[in-house]
């Protein structure tokens, strides 16, 4: 399974949790990786733990005052990219180019929906995956595994319609190994959480608990 800390921008030490990502990693057989900031990119890739970005723009090298190139990010010891986040939401058509952008620089993509319909939406355009995050979910502490089953599950649904190979993660609310666990039963094959690691007091031990089931 899958597990993708991503840290948005709480106020975590971006660094040691990378470190406590790199040292779980290896003692599990779960592959886990961490999402910092744009700023923090290189400082946590050079931990060892697995680097990526939480977003990339639609754009090529050029006249782009303020975005975030795909190229720069994987210089910066990015391996992959989030897309259109609900809390960093793109039109279908830079969702797009954001995708385009990340192959282009050799970036594995996790494209981001609020539902299984726009799940769909999402694998037609040929990302990696896809990560349903019910937004109502998000930062709750109340698990989308346990609390909206069916969503996850229609998720998987409609990805495999449009494309047996995107895989489909989900989250909002996951901070334990029961949740992943339950996620992982509903069909997904990894998980995507935020406030669990970067607002714990220990992100060590909540990541050990994370993956100790996994
Ligand atoms: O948005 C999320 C991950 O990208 C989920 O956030 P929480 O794990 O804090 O609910």
């Amino acid at each position: 399974m899958f597990v993708l800390v991503n840290l948005k921008t709480y106020p975590c030490d971006p660094v040691a949790v990378a470190e406590a990502v790199r040292d779980v990693n290896e003692s599990t057989a779960a592959r886990v990786a961490v999402a910092p900031q744009a700023a923090h990119l290189e400082r946590v890739a050079e931990t060892g733990a697995e680097t990526w970005a939480q977003h990339v723009d639609p754009i090529d090298y050029g006249s782009n005052t303020g975005h975030t190139l795909a190229e720069s990010v994987a210089e910066a010891g990015a391996v992959g990219t989030l897309v259109n986040h609900s809390e960093q939401r793109l039109k279908l058509a830079d969702v797009d180019g954001a995708v385009r952008a990340a192959e282009r620089a050799g970036l594995e993509t996790v494209v981001c929906a609020n539902n299984p319909a726009q799940i769909g939406a999402a694998a037609a355009l040929g990302p990696d995956a896809v990560a349903v995050e019910p937004p109502e979910l998000i930062g709750t502490g109340t698990p989308v595994s346990q609390a909206d089953p069916d969503i996850v599950e229609d998720a998987v649904e409609a990805a495999q319609a449009v494309d047996t190979d995107v895989s489909v993660l989900c989250g909002a609310g996951i901070s334990t190994g029961e949740d992943a666990v339950a996620a992982g039963d509903l069909g997904a094959e990894g998980v995507l959480l935020a406030s669990g690691v970067a607002k714990a007091d220990d992100p060590t031990a909540a990541l050990e608990d994370l993956v100790e089931p996994l």
